[in-house]
């Protein structure tokens, strides 16, 4: 089932929470980014369009100033987001060069795809540059927008570009193999969930559990995103990023992950 969907999507959007892309220590994975950008060529060379959905600035902004790491209070979370961003940008640039790929980099915000000028503004950049084999790297505006950093909301950022772009599916990829009926982390025998239909009833039927490290939004966000994609008609994969060429892997059937299918 998952192989079929990401052979027979030509346009995939891919979102990376911030977990996925970091170590332990907070420091940018530029192994996993190596390895993503090696997956991601592979994708283009099938004749993929990929547009990628980044979080990761405030981590990266941390690891790199090395203090405020406990500053709760959200100014220094937009700070820290707006240094981070410029070191996420060039850790995705040094990958992809490696490729001869090049990325841009579109900082939005949710309002920004409820006004019909900015929707149309964000629409022409995204095809041209995807048209020109560009790599497009979305990411809130951590400055002009707080809400993001609150709720974690990137989930939601990368459905509304899925909408936008006419996407074939899109990738959630965070530190979990997809939805469990409890949150893994915490109880051993959660049970994994392989195929969601109704994002809404299943909202009723799971317990949300904390998210940890990084992460803001936790799985409710990533529902969420499933069922905003999946009322267009979009089908969505919660996979896990941090797995070794996950890409590969669920393109081949050999790893496992959620798919949210929109009804017939
Ligand atoms: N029912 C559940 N199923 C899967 N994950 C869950 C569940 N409840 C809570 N979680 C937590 O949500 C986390 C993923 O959310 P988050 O940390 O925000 O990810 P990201 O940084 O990738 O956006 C998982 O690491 C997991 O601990
Ligand atoms: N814009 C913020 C990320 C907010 C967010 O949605 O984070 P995540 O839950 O890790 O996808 C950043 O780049 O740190």
């Amino acid at each position: 089932m998952i192989a079929e969907l990401l052979k027979k999507s030509r346009k995939i959007v891919i979102k990376i929470g911030s977990n996925t892309l970091s170590n332990d220590d907070g420091t940018i994975n530029k192994e996993f980014l190596d390895r993503l950008s090696s997956q991601v060529n592979d994708l283009m060379k099938l004749g993929k369009q990929i547009v990628i959905v980044s979080s990761g600035a405030r981590i990266a902004g941390v690891s790199t100033i090395g203090r405020w790491l406990r500053k709760e209070d959200i100014h220094y979370k937009q700070a820290l987001c707006a240094i981070g961003q410029v070191e996420l940008m060039d850790a995705y640039r040094r990958e992809f060069e490696k490729h001869d790929i090049h990325i841009g980099q579109l900082l939005l915000t949710r309002d920004d795809f409820s006004y019909g000028s900015r929707t149309l503004n964000i629409r022409n950049t995204l095809f041209t540059l995807v048209d020109e084999g560009v790599i497009p790297i979305i990411n809130e505006n951590d400055t002009v927008c707080v809400e993001e950093i609150k709720i974690g909301d990137n989930d939601t950022l990368a459905a509304l570009t899925a909408n936008l772009w006419n996407a074939d599916l899109l990738i959630l990829f965070s530190d979990i193999d997809g939805v469990y009926n409890k949150n893994p982390k915490v109880y051993a025998d959660a049970k994994f969930l392989e195929i969601v239909t109704d994002p809404v009833e299943l909202l009723k039927n799971i317990e949300i559990g904390e998210t940890n490290g990084f992460g803001t939004g936790g799985i409710a966000t990533k529902i969420e995103a499933a069922k905003t994609v999946n009322s267009y008609g979009i089908p969505m994969i919660l996979a896990n990023g941090k797995k070794e060429n996950i890409l590969a892997n669920l393109i081949n059937g050999n790893e496992r992950a959620t798919v949210f299918l929109p009804k017939e």
